[in-house]
């Protein structure tokens, strides 16, 4: 499954699930080559704090993305350079954030894929407290652990894992149909694109 997610672009998933669980455009990736598939390990924080990710990290397995709700904080960051090499040590493929993180640049010279609402100076508490896969909110959309997370220059979809077949199935065909349409209007320059917009331009 996660072979054939990786050679999909979100925006297959998004036509194939009618979008109900693309996350709200605000959570972007720091690079536009970011592009992750996997299973999600959830984390719930509370306002401020970040100690949690650590212990998700602990948990995760190689391949799986960090999806962390932080409901949104902009103030304080949930990871910077350190903890983020912590995870792509053992493996995980990225964090998708609602909420923020820090050492941006050394995000993009690791190469670890990071999903964020942007930026902050500020590092995150260590009071403690939050959970590690537990049902949470991201981006306006519900995230059970082991759910199927794509993320890629245009943003992030959600596909819960009761869906995965039949969505990729979709996003597959609608690949080819996308394909077969180009192929049809653009394999003859100017001619077969008016000959194309003839036929669709009522
Ligand atoms: O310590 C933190 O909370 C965030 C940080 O800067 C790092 O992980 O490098
Ligand atoms: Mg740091």
């Amino acid at each position: 499954m996660i072979e054939r997610l990786h050679k999909l672009p979100t925006t297959a998933l998004s036509d194939a699930t009618g979008g109900y669980t693309n996350v709200e455009a605000a959570i972007k990736p720091l690079s536009p080559h970011f592009h992750i598939a996997g299973r999600a390990v959830t984390v719930r924080l509370p306002d401020g704090e970040n100690g949690a990710v650590l212990e998700a990290i602990a948990s995760a397995m190689p391949g799986d993305i960090l999806v962390i709700d932080a409901k949104g904080n902009t103030n304080r960051a949930v990871a910077g350079d350190f903890v983020m090499q912590l995870a792509q040590g053992v493996g995980i493929q990225g964090f998708v954030v609602d909420g923020v993180i820090r050492d941006s640049l050394a995000a993009i010279d690791i190469g670890f894929a990071v999903f964020s609402k942007g930026t902050t100076v500020a590092a995150g508490n260590k009071h403690g407290g939050g959970h590690v896969n537990v049902p949470i909110a991201l981006g306006g959309v519900a995230v059970a652990p082991g759910d199927y997370i794509v993320g890629d220059a245009d943003g992030v979809i959600v596909i819960p894992q009761e869906d995965i077949e039949k969505v990729i199935e979709a996003a597959e065909q609608k690949v080819q149909k996308d394909e077969l349409r180009e192929q049809e209007a653009l394999h003859d320059g100017e001619t077969s694109i008016r000959a194309y917009l003839q036929k669709v331009v009522k």
